[in-house]
């Protein structure tokens, strides 16, 4: 497919507001891609990678300024392209307006043979563009993309340049691929045997539910549209179940609908986890006891460690013994690198091919858990890996198995994934403590004693659910006694002033609104001198736009936020604002993807004035 196709079809899915059209449009882009399905697919959702790849292009939004600016032509500089980013708001609006194709024309002229770029040209080409790494990589990485931006209509550049900065802003989310996938491979054209024939068989709640806000209102669309002319054959919600499970399990959207294409539900059911890819996490709400009982008569009850969420790979080897060990984020991030005592552990106490959930917790020469900023100082580390370690020792608890010596155990009940987890983890104490418990006491006091040993809280689980990747269902509930933080987004800052003025000092916090960002607050308290440094450091390569003490930063960075008070506001765009707000932690364990979204500060300002 040519790119100036995808880029089109593009344009059309951002000028849709209706998001069942919204499905058609993207359905049909998929049942046109022939070969380039997966690429498509992943495009389409702005990503070059599978979800399940920790691969980035690591182009930030300077280097992209750079090669917009150099191919706009000789009089065009990077403070040029800024400025119109600051005029436009978005740089796929500002790639658009510059006119790329004066040099295409001089490329044709000496001979060049430009038949346009095509979708799969695109895809190799930021493949090996994401390889690049060592001495002379921005500039191989900036040639790269002068080259890509040198041969595009404004229309392609549009896309182009949302595409290496990963966002899209076509209105395309995770429930729109996965409908569109099973509208485009699975459903069938109704001839008078309905599709409605599972109407009945109403979907799994959790998944339907939790996955995001636009797929429920999908849904409700979906059911509106029920008498209206529909652009939908309509999959059922069977197939769309086959869909999300698949891709659940593979975090490889491309691939599913490839398997969706060539083999069906069956060839969707087909699909396994693997080791050494990574899937979700499970997530949890806020819940206590009393709710658990009320709601399953019995709880699995465990403690809530206070560390950053670890998925332990174990790969097996020809002769099936275990050749090496890999470890993930909640955001399937590979960390392997940053945590080799976890690794040796791991190596030393487990022999089979193994998928392992669990928590790396900092603790101090007791074993006891130290705060949870100290774990932060060892995840996702790249330098200093071997003096870190000596300065933060860290544990491995481990509390769930996905999958042990090859089966998969996602639809096992916690109890029997627990006793698998204590079958292949050879130490006792790694292995987190479970209470099946139906006495309110007994839980209360298995509380008392986690709060006691310095753990968060306790966790409590739905002994009979299975493991649902990606989803913050009604299976898992977290209980903790201590104020709430938030969890938001920084999306602006300011140039301190006398001997902080090198350092970005105040900083902007937003919460997630749909696809966009609604202000809520500033932070300026609770930072050491140090840790300004680091901030700056981290978010300086993040500036879109300055304008005299003020700068605008790309959405990148989650700070963990406490305060006293969440109040309606006028004085923000959330219609909020915290009450003494204080700077805990970078939450660089989440995305912007997982901060905290307006639902939930409406919700905890609500629960605060009863
Ligand atoms: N025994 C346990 N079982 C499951 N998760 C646990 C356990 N102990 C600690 N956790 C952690 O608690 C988290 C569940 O809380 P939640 O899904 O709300 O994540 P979160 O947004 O990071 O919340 P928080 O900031 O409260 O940790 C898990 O992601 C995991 O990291």
């Amino acid at each position: 497919m040519q790119f100036a196709e995808f880029a089109t079809r593009a344009s059309e899915m951002e000028a849709e507001p209706a998001d069942l059209a919204t499905v058609a449009l993207v359905r049909d882009l998929f049942c046109d891609a022939g070969d380039d399905l997966p690429v498509v697919v992943r495009f389409v959702h702005g990503r070059v990678f599978p979800a399940w790849d920790s691969t980035t292009l690591d182009v930030g939004p300077r280097l992209l300024r750079g090669a917009i600016a150099r191919a706009a032509g000789q009089n065009v500089t990077a403070a040029d392209v800024e400025d119109r980013l600051a005029e436009e708001g978005e740089i796929g609006a500002v790639a658009a307006g510059y006119d790329f194709g004066g040099q295409r024309g001089l490329a044709a002229f000496a001979g060049g043979d430009d038949d346009g770029l095509t979708v799969a040209e695109v895809d190799e080409t930021l493949r090996e563009l994401a390889a690049a790494a060592g001495s002379g990589s921005e500039d191989r990485k900036l040639n790269t993309l002068f080259g890509l931006f040198n041969r595009t209509t404004p229309e392609e550049a549009r896309y182009l340049a949302r595409l290496v900065l990963g966002e899209m802003r076509i209105g395309v989310g995770e429930g729109t691929v996965r409908d569109a996938i099973a509208e485009a491979f699975l459903a069938v054209e109704e001839t008078g045997e309905t599709t409605d024939s599972e109407a009945d068989d109403e979907p799994n709640d959790e998944t339907r539910d939790e996955t995001d806000g636009e797929t429920r209102d999908e849904s409700e669309e979906r059911a509106a549209a029920d008498d209206d002319e529909d652009p939908l054959t309509r999959a059922t919600d069977e197939q769309l179940r086959a869909v999300e499970r698949a891709l659940q399990v593979s975090n490889d959207h491309g691939m599913v609908a490839a398997v969706a294409r060539d083999d069906g539900e069956s060839g969707l059911a087909d699909v396994r986890l693997e080791v050494g890819r990574p899937v979700q996490a499970m997530l949890a709400q806020a819940g206590t006891a009393a709710d658990a009982l009320d709601e399953w008569g019995e709880a699995a009850v465990e403690r809530k460690f206070d560390g950053a969420r670890v998925q332990v790979h174990v790969e097996p080897d020809d002769e099936g013994e275990t050749a090496g060990v890999s470890l993930y984020s909640r955001n399937m991030d590979d960390v392997t690198a940053a945590l080799p005592d976890v690794v040796e552990f791991v190596e030393s106490r487990v022999d089979a091919p193994v998928i392992l959930d669990g928590e790396v917790v900092a603790v101090d020469d007791d074993g006891a858990p130290r705060p949870f900023q100290e774990i932060l100082r060892r995840f996702r580390r790249k330098h200093d890996v071997d003096r870190m370690r000596d300065a933060v020792r860290v544990e491995l608890h481990a509390f769930d198995c996905l999958h042990a010596d090859g089966e998969d155990l996602l639809d096992a009940p916690v109890t029997e994934r627990h006793a698998r987890l204590s079958d292949v983890l050879d130490d006792a104490g790694a292995v987190s403590d479970l209470l099946v418990s139906d006495d309110g006491d007994e839980i209360a006091a298995f509380e008392e004693a986690a709060l006691e040993a310095g753990h968060e809280g306790i966790m409590l689980k739905n002994p009979a659910s299975a493991y649902s990747p990606g989803n913050r269902g009604k299976n898992w509930l977290k209980r903790k006694p201590d104020v709430e933080t938030v969890d938001l987004v920084v999306t602006g800052a300011e140039w301190g002033e006398g001997r902080r003025a090198n350092h970005l000092g105040t900083f902007l916090l937003s919460v997630r609104d749909g696809g966009d960002y609604v202000e809520i607050g500033k932070v300026a308290t609770g930072i050491t001198d140090e840790e300004l440094a680091d901030l700056s450091t981290l978010l300086e390569p993040e500036i879109v736009s300055e304008n005299g003490q003020t700068v605008e930063l790309n959405p990148s960075v989650v700070f963990e936020v406490g305060y006293e008070e969440i109040q309606a506001s006028p004085t923000y765009s959330s219609g909020y604002a915290l009450r003494f707000p204080r700077f805990v932690a970078v939450r660089e364990d989440k995305e912007v993807a997982d901060a905290d979204s307006l639902a939930r500060i409406e919700r905890l300002a609500e629960s605060e004035s009863r």
